[in-house]
């Protein structure tokens, strides 16, 4: 069984409607079984700033799928919750991005693991790290970064109105 971590976010409409849905949607996948879902973070922008604030999580599954087949899972996720990106690093209705799969490491056009930027982004290592507190990662800086809500279960995620 390989272990992976997404990134989750969304700056755009009902972020929390949108993180909701792609959880569910990961969930329903025959060959995903999610384990573990960060608190939701609300993260001042990075990289383009002249947008609103995100709302960011991470979750840890395990699956039967390559990497290759997770990203395509992660795009077609995309697809389907409409997702609208004009700017580089500007807003968007969700974003799904692996930062790991296994220890694997790789390097190819379509897909980078871990992804190349994750070391540099709080709004990434924070949640991460709730996660999995031996992640052997250099402590990010925490400003700019707030739990916006914490579940006690994925159902009580998945369930709230
Ligand atoms: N680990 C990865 N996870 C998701 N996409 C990746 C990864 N490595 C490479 N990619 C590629 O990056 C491309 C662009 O992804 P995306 O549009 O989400 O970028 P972005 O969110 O604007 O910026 P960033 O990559 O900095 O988060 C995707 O089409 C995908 O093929
Ligand atoms: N806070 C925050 N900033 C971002 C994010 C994000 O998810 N959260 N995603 C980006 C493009 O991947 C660019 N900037």
């Amino acid at each position: 069984m390989n272990k992976s971590y997404l990134s989750l976010g969304s700056n755009m409409g009902d972020r929390i409607g949108m993180l909701r849905e792609a959880v569910r949607l990961l969930k329903e996948h025959q060959a995903i079984d999610i384990m573990k879902i960060s608190s939701l973070y609300e993260t001042d922008p990075v990289g383009f700033t002249e947008q609103d604030a995100f709302l960011n999580m991470v979750v840890y599954l395990q699956t039967d799928l390559s990497a290759f087949e997770l990203l395509e899972v992660c795009q077609s996720i995309e697809r389907k919750l409409d997702r609208k990106r004009e700017i580089r690093w500007g807003p968007r209705t969700i974003d799904l991005d692996i930062l790991l799969y296994n220890q694997d490491e790789l390097e190819t056009d379509k897909l980078v693991i871990p992804h190349p930027r994750m070391h540099e982004r709080a709004f990434v290592l924070v949640p991460l790290l709730e996660l999995d507190p031996d992640q052997d990662f250099i402590e990010p800086q925490r400003e700019g970064i707030e739990i916006w809500k914490t579940y006690n279960s994925i159902d009580s995620f998945l369930l709230e109105e």
